[in-house]
């Protein structure tokens, strides 16, 4: 592979906005890639790739490195510097180059991967949590999956075509996928790249989703003509799914405490050729209050940790922060609690998350089966721990609990 000057230059832009301005790499890298208008889908990934490298083993990396933040200009040089070596490509005879270590960094890497935290590149609380949580083998296998370059899936929108007749509209522009065994709408995308601008995107023939959260709105047994209430629908990514499932009929009541995501999830909505979609910003207590007892089924895709998404958001690793997790918890105990109230007798309710922390997950279902007023009046039918390490995918729980009528 030959380095191409302005492309290192824009990698490095990126970095110094993710990891000394804190900005989100996602946002940070679509930023980039709109710089020059003749980068070609190459460089694009390039960038992409490279910049989600880095986030994702800065911890190892700057240990070889031997930098720390915050890092100027040749420390992230330095970083960019082990990511090529490893990865054996010739660096070029540029100034920041000259009298890199080739043997230094790699004998370096050989020591530190005997080592988790570095091996992972994790900071030492989430390698203490995750072993407390899941215990040492399983959470060396999920951390070590949760590295891994998530793949691209997609969920074939029903509302307006089928899983083949996406397949081959996207075949015709190019884009080679193959359908994913157990997962009824889901295709994967044999190479990545930017499909946002196929026009099957443009027809709303799909949307971009993981499979495991393709599992999600499938858990919640839903029918058409339901009144289903999806209590934290942000932009929308499993709202659409219900709407498909429901083929429009029925209703879809979609709150979430931020008003701008319900927005998008309009626009999503409309794009996807969903209309039985209600959205509904809780900017008072009345909103959800004015629900309670009125719906068949309800969807509470809970605010977490999302440590089961790391793949997607390696950044996450370096924002997160374990007394933020601690809050979490207390809230997702609240929203179960609250937001149960909406089923009415006889009725379902899905609890989710992206997270793989019992203590976010089967525990909360746990305690409030037992140890809440609103608990004890459901009972729990079915529940799906989904690892990383077991399925290639992202990590996630979901709940089906029953009101008793
Ligand atoms: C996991 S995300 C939802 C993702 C979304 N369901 C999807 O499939 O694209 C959790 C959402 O909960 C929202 N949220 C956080 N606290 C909330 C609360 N107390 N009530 C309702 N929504 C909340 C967040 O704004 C966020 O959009």
């Amino acid at each position: 592979m030959r380095l191409h000057r302005n492309l290192v230059f824009a990698t490095m832009d990126a970095l110094n906005e993710i990891f000394n301005n804190g900005k989100y790499a996602d946002k940070v890298i679509e930023q980039t890639l709109k710089r020059d208008k003749r980068w070609g889908s190459r460089d694009r990934s390039f960038i992409a790739e490279t910049v989600y490298d880095i986030v994702r083993w800065k911890r190892l990396y700057a240990e070889i490195a031997e930098v720390k933040e915050p890092f100027d200009r040749e420390n992230l040089f330095r970083l960019f510097t082990v990511w090529a070596t490893l990865r054996g490509i010739t660096l070029p005879d540029w100034p920041q180059f000259e009298g890199t270590p080739t043997r230094r960094i790699k004998g370096k890497f050989d020591s530190l991967s005997k080592i988790r935290k570095y091996r992972e590149s994790i900071p030492d609380w989430m390698d203490e949590l995750g072993v407390k949580e899941l215990g040492e083998k399983v959470w060396e296998k999920e951390i070590a999956a949760l590295n891994l370059q998530a793949p691209v899936i997609l969920r074939a929108n029903t509302l307006k075509t089928t899983k083949d007749k996406l397949r081959s509209a996207l075949k015709d522009e190019e884009i080679i996928s193959e359908p994913l065994k157990g997962y009824k709408s889901a295709l994967k995308l044999e190479e990545r790249g930017n499909v946002f601008r196929t026009q099957a995107f443009k027809n709303g023939f799909f949307e971009v989703q993981d499979a495991s959260s393709q599992l999600v709105a499938e858990f919640l047994e839903v029918e058409p003509g339901m009144r289903v209430v999806d209590t934290c629908a942000g932009a929308g990514g499993k709202t659409l799914h219900l709407a498909a499932l429901m083929e429009n009929k029925g209703q879809i009541i979609a709150t979430d405490i931020y008003g701008n995501k319900l927005k998008e999830l309009k626009r999503r909505a409309k794009r996807a050729g969903a209309h039985n979609i209600d959205p509904r910003a809780i900017d008072s207590t009345k909103v959800i209050k004015k629900l309670y007892g009125t719906a068949d089924r309800v969807l509470i895709d809970s605010p977490c940790s999302g440590l089961g998404v790391l793949s997607r958001n390696p950044d996450a690793k370096w924002k997160l922060q374990p007394e933020f997790i601690d809050r979490l918890i207390k809230t997702q105990a609240q929203i179960i609690e609250t937001y149960s109230r909406i089923v009415k007798p006889g009725g379902k309710m899905v609890y989710a998350t992206c997270s793989v922390l019992p203590s976010e997950n089967e525990k909360q279902v746990e305690n409030f089966l037992k140890n809440t007023e609103e608990g004890k009046k459901f009972k729990l039918v079915k529940e799906q721990k989904i690892l990383s390490s077991e399925t290639g995918f992202d990590g996630f729980y979901m709940a089906l609990l029953e009101k008793k009528a």
